[in-house]
């Protein structure tokens, strides 16, 4: 059932892939290679010295080359997802994307390889021959039964790990889900009565798997594309006569009847409302087959209230998808040079996934999913792709596994120490910010740049454009914008407006009209507000007001207060906020940080300290993080001074008003920050042992300087200042912003328009 959202996301698709550097990944060196020397070191003549010893110890290869941390993704295209037998050029993508994941999840490096071969000895021979390229082999949309064969052969055959990823990868996600969403209908894996749509690859490769579970065969009715799989049956291949069973039964339909698991892997829309109205109680529905599942996850939930269903797609709860578990399957057997990957490490990986799903969730996932409770449950039967545990959790399973099983060659020593690697594999600075822009681009909205003609703004507005986060409009000279376009070859097709112009004029009276309306009750005259609007600041915010734009963003070559002055006056702050506040938010290795108020309120009382802080607490649960505040002073909890005595009041106007806000204070910020320090010296405390995310200090001087300081420092990523407390979106850059500061404060105010119109 081809839905409007499925054409707008094919759309989209076309263009992303369409758009920029062609491709999804690419080879980028690793050494430095700026020098004759360097060269002469990577190349010939100094290459020879690594050959030689390679020669000498072929095991000097994990040492020398990128082979330990290579992976092929290999195809002939003959399953490619659900789509069938679209050949190995058609396969491309996927494997690209396979890449992809692979690094961004992983940080494993792939070549994506698409044999023109369908015959199942000429593959394996073609693999073999080049294996030693690789660390590990990832086999990938090859249909049954040559997957079977072909998996089989190069895994006796071959001294690497090597898996056919729909066969095992899937089998491990779906045990993990299984395992949870029996869990939570109540089920036992023994009694419940199984229907497996699909005989291929994927489900013949799960259904082994929950047998070794647990899962009884009499239970299971397993049917192909020309109905269940009996003993009546004479066309049954070598994998599929263990699944015939002794029954009257043919079609999908009749064995649904009184079925428990439905468990697709198959095509897609070939489960009807009808057949799943047939199933017991709770049932549970994985309908698995990409990219259109069997069965419409919309539907399906509709005609069911109590059904406990997971899809392989990504925009729908419960992303039941081999992505969850390659990468890390694969980091984990890579990093200990396991010569294979076997049952016990795929079980340990559904253990450790199964297990995952019960965990309280981290912040950053619910943040990249824009769900703001996200626990175990019917829509959380295991975890999401984009949660940063899954590297340490399954791969240090799969790496403990390899080990035991005696299949490790090179064992790990000291855990902390490997899980410290895995967690420096990820950028999770990058990884936030991303998700950010993510979000954004769901639904970009129109930003207003000022100061065009500024390099950094033209960059960013480029960037933002091209990747789809906003749609930018230009305030600045025409002549100048187009100087530093043609000189830096920036290409940007978007509006240009210059206040100050001829052409401009209407477009400024109009806008004056509207100012002087808002504030003719405040002395300000026609004439002035017609000066005023030549002004980028107060045109910009005139352009928002009016419903010209979404956004404005400027600052970057103005004094803050400057920039501020106009947007108080025309956008002004929202109903009932008498003071409004800039927000910092800095990336940090934990996780990100946010500071307040930065740049407005130089000695705010302690009803105003309050107020940023439930302000504050209300932006940040926006952006989609979980606010535990600290009000900061120098003292914790034993206020002396007229600082700490002022933040100790705001606490308590807090817990008065507002008793499930988390926050608390006065706190010194190194207690607020170590969960450890503010559980066992302060286990009263509202931030119930954990630490603080968003640190309130008690003026501006302490807020400003200290975020320049951490910057200073530790040289993080930081977004803002967030202009809160505005009736519509307007945010001002710090003067002489970097181009990356300005793209993130472009996301935010798109964050921020897209809110609004909620
Ligand atoms: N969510 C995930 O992570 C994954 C999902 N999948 C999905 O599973 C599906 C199968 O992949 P794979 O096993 O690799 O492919 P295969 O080609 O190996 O298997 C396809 C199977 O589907 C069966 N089939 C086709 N049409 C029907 C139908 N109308 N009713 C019942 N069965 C049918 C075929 O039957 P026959 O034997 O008669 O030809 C065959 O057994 C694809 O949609 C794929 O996207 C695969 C891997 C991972
Ligand atoms: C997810 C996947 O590998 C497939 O659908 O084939
Ligand atoms: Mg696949």
């Amino acid at each position: 059932m081809r839905t409007e959202k499925d054409d707008k996301l094919r759309e989209e698709a076309l263009r992303y892939h369409e758009m920029g550097r062609k491709g999804k990944i690419e080879v980028v060196p690793t050494k430095n290679h700026d020098t004759q020397r360097d060269l002469a070191l990577a190349y010939s003549p100094g290459v020879a010295e690594p050959c030689l010893e390679i020669e000498k110890n072929p095991n000097d290869v994990y040492r020398y080359t990128a082979k330990g941390n290579l992976v092929a993704v290999i195809s002939n295209g003959t399953a490619v997802l659900g789509l069938g037998d679209i050949g190995p050029l058609a396969s491309k993508p996927v494997m690209e994307g396979k890449g992809l994941l692979f690094k961004i999840f992983a940080d494993i490096d792939v070549f994506d390889i698409e044999i023109d071969e369908k015959d199942p000895e000429k593959f394996i021979q073609a693999v073999k021959a080049i294996s030693p390229t690789f660390g590990g082999i990832n086999l990938e949309d090859i249909k049954a039964p040559e997957a079977f064969e072909i998996e089989r052969r190069l895994k006796e055959e071959l001294d690497i790990p090597v898996m056919h990823d729909d066969q095992h990868g899937t089998a491990i996600i779906s045990a993990a889900a299984l395992l949870n969403a029996l869990d939570l209908a109540n089920k036992k894996i023994e009694k419940v009565k199984f229907v497996v749509n699909g005989a291929g690859a994927a489900a013949i490769a799960c259904t082994k798997l929950y047998v070794a579970l647990g899962a009884k065969m009499e239970n299971i009715l397993m049917c192909d594309s020309k109905g269940v799989i009996h003993t009546r049956r004479d066309d049954l291949n070598e994998e599929k006569l263990p699944f015939a069973r002794e029954t009257e039964l043919n079609t999908l339909e009749e064995a649904m009847k009184g079925s428990d698991v439905f468990i697709g892997l198959s095509k897609a829309d070939v489960l009807t409302a009808e057949m799943l109205l047939s199933m017991s109680n709770d049932p549970i529905v994985f309908a698995m087959a990409n990219p259109n599942p069997e069965i419409n996850y919309d539907v399906a939930v509709g005609t069911r209230p109590d059904v406990i269903m997971a899809t392989g797609r990504s925009d729908y709860p419960n992303q039941v998808n081999n992505v969850l578990g390659f990468p890390f399957i694969f980091r984990g057997a890579l990093d200990v040079q396991a010569s294979k990957i076997n049952e016990e490490m795929k079980l340990a990986a559904v253990r450790a996934l199964a297990d995952l799903a019960k965990e309280p969730v981290p912040e950053m996932v619910s943040m990249a999913y824009k769900i703001g409770n996200l626990s175990y449950g019917r829509e959380y039967i295991i975890p999401k792709p984009f949660d940063n545990r899954l590297i340490t959790t399954v791969s240090m399973a799969v790496a403990k596994a390899a080990m035991d099983s005696g299949v490790a060659r090179k064992p790990i020593n000291n855990w902390s120490v490997y899980e410290e690697e895995l967690l420096n594999r990820m950028n999770s600075e990058q990884k936030l910010i991303r998700m950010l822009q993510n979000r954004a681009k769901q639904d970009p909205k129109t930003i207003v740049f000022s100061n065009a003609a500024e390099y950094n703004v033209l960059k960013a507005a480029q960037i933002v454009k091209d990747e789809g986060i906003g749609h930018p409009i230009l305030l600045g000279n025409k002549e100048k914008v187009q100087e530093i376009l043609n000189e830096f070859d920036i290409q940007l097709d978007v509006p240009i407006i210059d206040p100050k112009s001829k052409e401009s004029e209407k477009h400024v009276e109009k806008l004056a009209n509207m100012l002087w309306e808002k504030r003719q009750r405040k002395g300000m005259t026609q004439y002035n507000a017609k000066r005023f609007l030549t002004n980028r600041d107060y045109f910009g915010c005139m352009m928002v007001e009016a419903g010209e734009a979404d956004a404005f963003l400027t600052g970057s070559t103005r004094s803050y207060a400057t920039s501020l002055k106009p947007a108080l006056e025309t956008i002004g702050p929202a109903k009932g906020v008498s003071k409004v506040a800039g927000l910092m938010m800095i990336m940090t290795k934990k996780g990100p940080l946010f500071f307040a108020d930065t740049t407005i309120n130089d000695d705010p009382t302690a009803k105003e300290l309050a107020k940023i802080a439930r302000m504050t607490e209300y932006v940040v649960r926006k952006i989609g993080i979980r606010p535990r505040i600290a009000m900061l002073s120098f003292e914790n909890f034993a206020a002396r001074t007229a600082t700490s005595k002022k933040v100790s009041e705001a606490v308590a106007l807090l817990h008065k008003q507002y008793p499930d806000m988390v926050v608390d204070g006065e706190i010194q910020p190194d207690f607020a920050l170590n969960e450890e320090l503010i559980s066992k010296t302060f286990p009263f405390s509202k931030l119930n042992g954990k630490r603080a995310n968003v640190l309130i200090f008690p003026n501006l001087a302490s807020g400003n300087l200290s975020y320049k300081i951490f910057r200073g420092i530790e040289n993080s990523q930081v977004i803002g200042p967030i202009l809160m407390g505005m009736n519509k979106p307007v945010h001002i850059l710090q003067m002489r912003s970097t181009i990356e500061e300005i793209v993130n404060l472009a996301t935010i105010a798109v964050l921020d328009a897209q809110q609004r119109n909620k």
